[in-house]
């Protein structure tokens, strides 16, 4: 008997098909992909399952029933299309870090030109800060197709309270307690990366001290907002 014919994974299933689905929809309303380069996926909460878009299907051809569920290796368990190229890589950090619940990879502008300079972005503003308390980290190149990206994103994210990776010589990944948050930061990541670019060009932007920097991350994520309201 399959995993998913139990009511309440099928309920799980059923709706991260739906809001996994949606998700797609911001990586192009925030201009952070192009054509089909990018996803989103999501864990099934207690399984090791994961849902994610089918692999070089356009955006507005992604419906619920398009998503597909993998394990965590990246082999198929529901659904009629082959799973994202990254599909491996997310699966090796939701088998690794049991406190993601999200993954996203985009090309996003000028977050990818940072990958490109293998350069990771200095924490020079408050949003940064706030969001990534720190610099964003650069990941090693590593192949597309397997469980490689997966291995150094979760080795990169062990020496940083950053949620995002920048992968040398590819792009960002983003990682979130649930696949909302995952986006949340990916666009923020992308709207920093400009903006410290911007500054770049101008002269030496300045990096905030670290105790301001500690202090901004811990009232960002502990004070601000709604209370019991997640920020993403
Ligand atoms: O980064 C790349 C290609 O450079 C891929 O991960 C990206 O295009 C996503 O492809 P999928 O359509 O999700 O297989």
């Amino acid at each position: 008997m399959s995993i998913l014919t139990m009511p309440a994974v099928r309920e799980a299933v059923d709706a991260l098909r739906v809001s996994v689905a949606d998700l797609h929809a911001e990586l192009t309303r925030n201009s952070l992909v192009v054509w089909t380069a990018g996803n989103v996926s999501a864990r099934v909460p207690g399984e090791e399952l994961l849902v994610i878009k089918p692999s070089g299907v356009t955006y507005d051809q992604l419906t619920a029933d398009v998503m597909v569920v993998t394990d965590f290796e990246g082999r198929l368990v529901e659904g009629s299309h082959a799973p994202s190229s990254d599909t491996a890589a997310a699966g090796y950090v939701y088998a690794h870090l049991p406190e993601v619940g999200g993954v996203v990879h985009t090309h996003s502008t000028y977050a990818t030109a940072w990958c490109a300079r293998r350069e990771p972005i200095p924490c020079v503003l408050t949003m940064m800060a706030d969001e990534f308390g720190g610099d964003i980290p650069i990941g090693p190149f590593a192949m597309i197709g397997d469980d490689s990206i997966g291995r150094g994103l979760v080795q990169t994210l062990a020496g940083t309270r950053s949620k995002a990776v920048l992968m040398g010589g590819h792009g960002p990944f983003t990682v979130g307690p649930d696949a909302r948050a995952a986006v949340k930061t990916a666009v923020m990541l992308e709207d920093v990366a400009r903006t410290v670019h911007v500054a770049s060009q101008l002269g030496n932007p300045w990096r905030l001290d670290q105790a301001d920097i500690d202090r901004l991350y811990d009232r960002y994520q502990n004070v601000y907002g709604q209370k019991g309201t997640p920020t993403s």
